[in-house]
């Protein structure tokens, strides 16, 4: 094991950015009980680093520190927050090769799209170093004539957030910078899969002068006893959740006990639909860039792609063309474009997708089946005959299959993608404007993608409807979880 991590540390030019410690308080620690677990390259299969392993004793310490070093924080002029931000911002780049390096060791995704994940999370620190400038109060003219009303906006104490694997920097990345910017104290635990680039984040904080204890990067397998200490520790007033919607529901009742203000980006199951005046060639283009991306491990990839009676066929023939020319292999590699899944759970639930399409009539156009690179790959694949009547039209796939419906009118286009629990994103292309305005407003969905397959920015509120989840991550609304309004009514 520890010849992986030399290995991993050999290849970085700053190796002090992979710590394999918790960051505590201020200061880098091991669990108090000596406790560590494995954290394993999905490619490869080997263990690159052993990671302390956390309880919620010390996740306690972490909060106690983090309230206490709020208050000087949310004391210090915006600008001065901001400045810590922008350093944050600045380093993330200027070490971004190595960050990419270490997430995709740890997550598998190709390094290319490591990369461009580095920037996104480096994007959130620049625009939230932006933002914090701009948290403006109200004055609101008075309803009695000696009344003077004014909205102060406040920093809501002490924010606990849980990230999931599919992006380990830039998930805590959106969360940390607005909850810095507003002024809060920061605890947050990273999925146990890829600790490492959140980790390497406290390395930055530290670097870039965040005071002591305000932030803590909290490594655990113990998920549960830690979401409860984040639910239950009176100090935690805002939890804010990325991951599967049954663990936010699970986390909501927890936090309904301390009337808790929440953030939960949950699951998705995003339509796209081809409509028959749609531009054939950038749809192939959009749907494999949206459906593709992270190897189909985000919430918003395309779940179902629902393609018009008319253009059907060559939509299909096309698209499967160009899936089958995807090079899949080890993210460290330049030039692969897929790499693994997460783990073989993961690879098992495409598995079991597949099988209940194939088995109720649907037939394979490329792919299909487990990939010989390895245990954690599958094929890149496209599905033709899908209905709604299968599992893939109800459950996030979560891997790298392209299931093709086909419609016949825009009204049951629009049925057929509101018919579910979810509402993150949605998608669809058009050249009809009348159409693009119509549909556009008929989805049930928090974001929209119109002839685009790919939308995510950090100026743009990111966020569900429905059974995704409540509250909005980046643009200037994202610093709205993060605060409390104060009216105050001074009579004169
Ligand atoms: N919205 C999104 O971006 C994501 C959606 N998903 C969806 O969820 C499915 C399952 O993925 P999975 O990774 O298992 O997602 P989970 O929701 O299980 O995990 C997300 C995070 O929550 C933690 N967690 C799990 N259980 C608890 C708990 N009881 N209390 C507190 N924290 C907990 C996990 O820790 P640990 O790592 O230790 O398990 C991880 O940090 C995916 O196939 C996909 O459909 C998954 C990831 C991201
Ligand atoms: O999968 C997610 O949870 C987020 C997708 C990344 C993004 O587009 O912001």
């Amino acid at each position: 094991m520890r010849d992986s991590v030399t290995d991993l540390k050999s290849i970085l030019n700053d190796p002090a950015l992979l710590e394999t410690r918790g960051y505590v308080a201020g200061e880098w620690i091991e669990a108090d009980d000596g406790a560590s677990f494995d954290v394993t390259n999905p490619a490869r299969g080997d263990v690159i680093a052993q990671v302390a392993d956390l309880s919620r004793t010390e996740v306690a310490r972490a909060i106690d520190a983090a309230e206490s070093a709020r208050h000087a924080w949310a004391a210090r002029t915006a600008k001065d927050r901001a400045g810590v931000l922008r350093r944050m911002h600045d380093l993330m780049m200027a070490h971004a090769d190595d960050l990419a390096t270490i997430l995709t060791a740890e997550m598998g995704k190709p390094l290319a799209e490591a990369r461009g994940e580095i920037a996104y999370g480096a994007s959130y620190f620049e625009w939230f170093a932006e933002e914090a400038k701009r948290i403006y109060g109200e004055t609101i003219p008075g309803h009695q004539p000696d009344k003077r009303l004014t909205v102060l906006k406040q920093p809501i104490g002490v924010a606990a957030a849980i990230t999931p694997w599919n992006f380990p920097n830039a998930m805590i990345a959106r969360k940390i910078a607005p909850a810095l910017a507003a002024g809060c104290g920061f605890v947050g635990r990273p999925a146990s899969e890829t600790p490492l680039s959140a980790l390497a984040i406290g390395v930055i904080a530290d670097r870039a002068g965040l005071p002591k204890g305000l932030m803590s990067i909290l490594p655990s397998t113990r998920a549960s006893d830690i979401g409860k200490e984040f639910c239950e520790n009176p100090k935690v007033r805002k939890l804010s959740f990325t991951g599967s919607t049954e663990v936010g529901r699970i986390l909501m009742r927890q936090a309904a006990d301390q009337v808790m203000k929440c953030s939960m980006e949950l699951g998705g199951n995003a339509p796209f639909i081809v409509f028959d005046d749609a531009d054939l060639d950038a749809a192939v283009a959009g749907a494999v860039a949206c459906k593709f991306r992270n190897n189909g491990q985000t919430c918003v990839c395309a779940n179902r792609i629902y393609v018009q009676d008319g253009i059907y066929d060559a939509f299909a023939e096309k698209l499967a063309k160009a899936v089958a020319e995807l090079r899949i292999g080890d993210g460290l590699e330049e030039g692969v474009q897929l790499g693994p899944l997460i783990h073989d759970d993961a690879v098992s639930k495409v598995e079991t997708h597949v099988d209940d399409v194939l088995s109720k009539g649907g037939t394979v156009l490329t792919g299909g089946a487990r990939h010989n690179m390895g245990s954690n790959f599958y094929q890149a694949t496209v599905l033709a005959g899908v209905t709604q009547e299968m599992r893939i039209a109800k459950e996030e796939t979560f891997g790298p299959v392209a299931p093709l419906f086909r419609f016949k009118t825009e009204e049951e286009a629009i049925s057929m993608a509101n018919d579910t629990i979810f509402g993150l994103a949605s998608y669809f292309y058009s050249r009809d404007i009348g159409r693009v305005t119509r549909v556009q407003e008929a989805l049930e969905y928090g974001v929209v993608g119109v002839n685009t397959g790919i939308f995510s920015t950090e100026v743009a509120p990111f966020g569900g409807v429905k059974q995704s989840g409540i509250g909005r991550e980046g643009s200037r609304h994202g610093l709205d979880d993060y605060l409390e309004m104060k009216y105050v009514c001074l009579s004169v």
